[in-house]
Parts: structure tokens; sequence; C-alpha cells
């Protein structure tokens, strides 16, 4: 499918737009050309993301809309959602597993980011969905997935939620474990419901991604060991209340090598033809997610690519075939807007601290994975300023609370707003409220037009849900209450 394009700003370089007449002179000036090693340009950055151009006038805008509009009416820290670049990414995923004898459906991991507006917008594309909780089971439905399109995976599924998922009609439950395929059946039974069950193997398949997103090695504690599957499904296709309909693997996240699905994969097809030849049917692979992004100057996952590996491997079984991505739908579609709060100086001879408004409560990724998120300042005269070396830091009270050591940054100081990038997966849903910080607010943004998608959350909600039992003796503390 088409590519995002916004004919009056869309620059897929910046020289590009510059030609266009959009843009500041200086970009050209002073764009530094990235070395092998080096942090990318702000040039750099904007060239491989299309839905964000810089504007002399406006700074950043994401499609057609300036981010400091969206940062004067609402303040930072905030998220922004591009409905657009959800769009245009569902479509070439699609398009890669289109023209298949087998066709493949595609259930967006709901994990990724599970904003009704989000789900809404990838439903309206055609999308099903991944969840992996009954909380996820049901903002699913509620953005309007039908439960017939969702599958339900996860290690720990409480009976409750098994039974929720039953009486909804869900499409198929991943079964992680000889113990929870027991309980699966104890609640089936009980429910008077068959339950349609995928096995979901673990490969013992290394993904080549950070130790803490790898799923599909032994040591992990997902899925069900590869030398006792066949038994297991043997086992489950005789249990009460359970239909066993298929397979299902999930090898890790952030992959952007197809060695490893390609291997996971095989081992697959190998599953399937020995469960085969016991006699038992096998009618659907899912394939699970994991395909990456290019948070820095990795080259991302190709759709394609998996779509070739998918089909050359598990194409001839005859099977029907299922994937659940969530980043690379949805990580290049957001961004966190902040602002600097201050500019502390460091040691003599180190480099400064950027202190944000945002910090690790918002944006984990970095201080859980030492992630690494694009930074491009909004405005267009900062934007090409010259670059220096800061540190970016959040102001919450962990060393942990970092964004970046050591990065090349054009200078920017006390009150300079700036866009963390690739923010669309794994972002807002992993907020906290840590050290008492509200959750952001969080915009969708469509061609020229946004809207707040959900309010930033007020400071006395914080401790709305909070008890003090009676029998506390108030009368303990000091008089005023202070200090
Ligand atoms: C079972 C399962 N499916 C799908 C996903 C989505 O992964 P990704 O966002 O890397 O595509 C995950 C998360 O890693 C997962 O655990
Ligand atoms: N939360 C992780 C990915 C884990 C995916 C869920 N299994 C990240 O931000 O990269």
């Amino acid at each position: 499918m088409t590519d995002l394009c916004f004919p009056s700003f869309h620059a897929s370089s910046t020289l590009e737009a510059a030609e266009q007449g959009g843009i500041v002179a200086a970009i050209m000036a002073d764009a530094p050309l990235t070395c092998p090693g080096q942090d990318p340009s702000v040039s750099d950055l904007l060239a491989v993301r299309p839905a964000l151009s810089m504007h002399a006038v406006d700074g950043l805008v994401l499609e057609d809309v300036p981010l400091n509009a969206i940062a004067d009416a609402l303040g930072t820290p905030t998220w922004v959602m591009s409905a657009g670049t959800l769009r245009a990414r569902y479509r070439r995923l699609a398009t890669a597993f289109e023209g298949t004898d087998t066709p493949v459906s595609i259930h967006f991991a709901v994990k990724a980011n599970d904003h009704l507006a989000v789900l809404r917008v990838l439903a309206a594309e055609g999308a099903g969905a991944d969840v992996v909780s009954g909380g996820e089971l049901r903002r699913a439905m509620a953005a309007g997935i039908p439960a017939c399109r969702i599958v339900f995976s996860g290690v720990g599924k409480t009976a409750d939620e098994m039974r929720l998922a039953l009486r909804a009609g869900i499409a198929q439950i991943n079964v992680e474990s000889a113990e929870e395929l027991d309980l699966l059946s104890a609640v089936a039974v009980d429910e008077g419901l068959d339950a349609p069950v995928a096995l979901r193997i673990n490969p013992d398949v290394d993904a080549g991604t950070h130790a803490k997103i790898t799923t599909g090695l032994a040591t992990n504690k997902f899925g069900i060991p590869y030398n006792r599957a066949a038994d297991l499904y043997a086992h489950a296709a005789a249990l009460p209340g359970i239909r066993a309909v298929g397979l299902a693997m999930h090898i890790g996240s952030q992959i952007t090598r197809m060695q490893p699905y390609r291997t996971a994969y095989a081992k697959l097809a190998e599953l399937v033809r020995t469960i085969r030849a016991r006699g038992l049917a096998v009618d659907v692979l899912d394939c699970g997610g994991g395909l990456g992004i290019s948070y820095r100057d990795e080259s991302e996952g190709a759709p394609e690519a998996l779509a070739s590996a998918i089909h050359t491997e598990l194409g001839d079984l005859g099977t029907r075939l299922a994937i659940e991505p969530g980043r690379w739908l949805a990580g290049p579609a957001g961004v966190l807007l902040s602002t600097v709060i201050l500019r502390k100086s460091g040691y003599d001879g180190m480099p400064p601290f950027l202190v944000l408004d945002a910090a690790m409560n918002d944006l984990m990724r970095p201080s859980l994975y030492d992630a690494w998120h694009g930074i491009l300042p909004l405005s267009p005269t900062e934007a090409f300023a010259p670059v220096e070396q800061v540190h970016v830091v959040g102001p919450v009270c962990e060393s942990g609370d970092t964004f970046g050591h050591d990065r090349s940054l054009p200078h920017m100081k006390a009150g300079s707003r700036l866009a963390l990038l690739d923010c669309g997966a794994y972002g807002m849903v992993m907020s906290s409220t840590y050290n008492a910080r509200p959750l952001a607010a969080q915009v969708m943004v469509d061609g020229n037009r946004w809207s707040v998608i959900r309010d930033r959350q007020q400071t006395e909600a914080l401790w709305a849900a909070d008890r003090i039992p009676e029998w506390v003796d108030t009368a303990l503390l000091p008089a005023g209450g202070g200090l």
C-alpha cells in the first residue's frame, strides 16, 4: 500500500523539503553528516520518518499538525499518536502478506498500545487483536474488535480470565503449559463450552534481541518445551472442553534479522508433521509478533521478508496462518513531547544534564532496556543549532531515570521543547505514577486534525482511591500536620 503522503510538507529528506521552500535555510549548512557509531543527526532522523518534518515557522510537524500547537494547548509531557502512520504501516504489512495462497490474519498485540482510539484505527483497517489479560480482552472488545478476531496469549491466565474469554467467544487461547491446559479444561467443562486451543511452543531459538525481551529460549518462562509439545498436543486433543486447533510461537521482540524466525518456523513445521503423523489435525499456526523497528540506525524488520520467511517455512502445510505484531505497527506512530526544565552543569569538563519534564515513569524503555530513542527539538532554529554532548535525564529520583548518556544534540536550553521519537509502542502503556507524577495527556493527529484522546491525569486522582483506616491514630500527627 501507499506510504503516507503530505503534499504541503512531506519531507522524504530535508533537502527535498528545503527545495519546497518550507524549511529554514540553515538546515542544509548545519546538518552534519553522520559517521558510523555517531548519533544520527536531525536530518538523518527526519529522513526516515515520513510523518515528521521540520518547518521554518511551525517547527516540528507530525502529519500536518505543528507539535508546538499541541504543547501550547496542553503543556508537556504529552504523548502524540499519528493515525495516518498507523494506517500506512498496517497497509504495508497487510499488503506484504497478500497475494499468496495462504491468507494471514493480523492480530495487533494490544500490549504495545492499548488506547481505544489506536485499536479503533487498526480495527478499521481490518486488524484483530492479541491480548494477554482480561483487561486487554475487554479493552479490545470495547474498541469494537469482536472476540472471534481475538487470540489470548500469556503465561498465566486466571480461571476468571479464561471464563471471560470463553463466554465472549474468543477465537483462540494460546496455552503455555500442561498445568494451564488442565485448568482451562476444567473451566471450559464447568462453562459447558469448548475452548479453541493453540499450544504455544518454546523452540529454544535465540532471537538475537535484548535479554529482557527474548521469549523463545529454553531459559525463558514462555511456551511449552519443544520436545514435550507433541505429547501435550495429543493430551490436549483428548481432554474434555478442549478443541486443539493448532500451534503458536513468539520468540521475542525487536527482531530485525530473519534468520531466527526461519529457524523457529522450520522447527514449527517439523512439529506439525510429527503431530499429524499421529493422526491429529493442526489447522492454525500463529507465528507471533516481534518484528523490529529502527530506533537509531538499525534496519527495521521488513514485513515482506517476514512474509517470505513464513510462507517459505510454513506455507505448504495447508493451515491458516496468523501473526501478532505490536511494535512494528505502533512504535513509529508515536512521539512523547517534553520540555527542558533546566540545563544543569556537569563536573568540570563533563557534559551538562538536560533535565526534562518527562521521566522514566512516562517512558520506561531507556531505564529498563537502555533503549535509544531519537530526540528532535520542536523549534526550527534549535533543530539545526550546533551539536553538543549532553546527558538527557528526567527529574525522578533514580539515576536510571536517564533518556540518554553522552547524546549528540543541538544546543537546547531551559524551556526548549523536544520530541522523543518512536514511542508509540511500549510507551504510554508502561507508564506509572512513580514519584506522584500524574499520567501524561495523550493526543491523536490525523492529517491536519488533532484531538485529545486522554486527559492529563489530575493530581488529586493519584490518591483518590487511597483509604486511611480509621484506626490510624491521627492524634499523633503534629498540630498543623507540617514539618
Ligand atoms: C505473545 C506475544 N505476541 C506478540 C507480541 C508483540 O511483540 P512485538 O511488539 O515485538 O511485535 C508479544 C510481545 O513481545 C508477545 O508476548
Ligand atoms: N516492553 C518491551 C517489549 C516487550 C514485549 C512484550 N513481550 C519494549 O518496550 O521493548
